[in-house]
């Protein structure tokens, strides 16, 4: 199996470039909207194989199929989870440029619903006649540099984190683009719409929304902030510049354990128990040798 070094193409091969860009934003900030149209262009402009995954598309579908019932927050992360997996599967055949393998715990309706939506992208073609369970990866797929654009709320950033965690992994270019769009035009936009959510819906997300911060996370630097309303060329220079450094600067899996083993020693030195154990340690190693230098006088 190739390494993240084969990925990048280290070893000679000349560089396959793999990013992964998420969208996050306000529900009706117009990230499917956004989405929809920077596809073509980056396909067209910059001659790269670009796949986006709306959550929308190929979650709730799937697990109404399966439950008959609006899943509780809890379930919506097992199965955001459960895509990122799905989206392991494909960019490991990418990497060892192989064919594309089933999961074996899956739910079905998600798992369909995914290969759809690549296989309408021309991402992937229909299973492979010798093994009805993996999926042949197209010309484009192999032959170009591929961005994955994810489109989904990330509201929280330990959502977006474990994005991160996947472009980590495999030593992926990795950015994120919040789509900025008042609270507002987001209630009007909702409205308008034919299957609204209820407002208050957006009103709570808007309240919880952690917008992506890099001088707080290190990790969050390849961001950007675009107005949703905001189609001007500079806006569009930006958001290219944005994906082309994070393609020729895929995040380097040593670098960012240091930044992992810092947040560990923050969460840990922040620990009251560990910090309790620290002082009696101390008292403990002060008493004695306080004691040994009575001995010796
Ligand atoms: N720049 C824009 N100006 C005006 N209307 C827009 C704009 N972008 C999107 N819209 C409209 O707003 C509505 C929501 O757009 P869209 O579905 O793209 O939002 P979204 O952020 O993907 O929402 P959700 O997170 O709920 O899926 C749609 O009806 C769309 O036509």
């Amino acid at each position: 199996m190739k390494t993240a070094e084969d990925a990048r193409g280290v070893h000679g091969e000349g560089p396959r470039r793999l990013g992964l860009c998420l969208l996050c934003g306000l529900p009706a900030a117009g990230k499917s909207t956004f989405a929809r149209a920077l596809s073509p262009r980056l396909r067209q402009e910059r001659g790269w194989a670009v796949g986006v995954v709306a959550y929308d598309d190929v979650m709730p579908d799937a697990f109404l199929e399966e439950a008959s019932a609006r899943p509780l927050p809890s379930q919506w992360k097992v199965l955001r989870q459960e895509l990122l997996k799905y989206l392991e599967y494909f960019l490991l055949a990418v990497i060892n440029g192989c064919q594309m393998s089933t999961p074996p715990n899956r739910t079905e309706a998600m798992w369909e619903d995914f290969i759809t939506c690549l296989k309408d992208q021309d991402l992937i073609s229909s299973a492979a006649p010798e093994a009805q369970s993996c999926y042949l990866l197209t010309k484009t797929a192999v032959s170009r540099p591929l961005f994955l654009i994810l489109d989904d709320n990330f509201y929280y950033q330990s959502m977006r984190y474990e994005v991160y965690q996947l472009a980590r992994k495999y030593s992926l270019g990795f950015c994120q683009l919040f789509l900025d769009c008042s609270l507002e035009t987001c209630l009007q936009r909702n409205g308008q719409r034919p299957q609204a959510l209820p407002a208050e819906t957006i009103h709570l997300m808007g309240r919880k929304l952690e917008k992506p911060n890099p001088e707080k996370n290190a990790w969050e630097h390849n961001s950007l902030t675009i107005e949703s309303s905001e189609c001007s060329s500079e806006a569009s220079l930006k958001l290219t510049d944005l994906l082309l450094t994070a393609l020729e600067n895929p995040v380097k899996y040593i670098e960012d354990n240091v930044e992992q083993k810092e947040a560990d020693r923050i969460i840990c030195s922040t620990n009251l128990l560990h910090q309790a154990d620290q002082m009696l340690r101390r008292i403990v190693s002060q008493t004695m040798k306080e004691a040994k230098e009575r001995d010796r006088a």
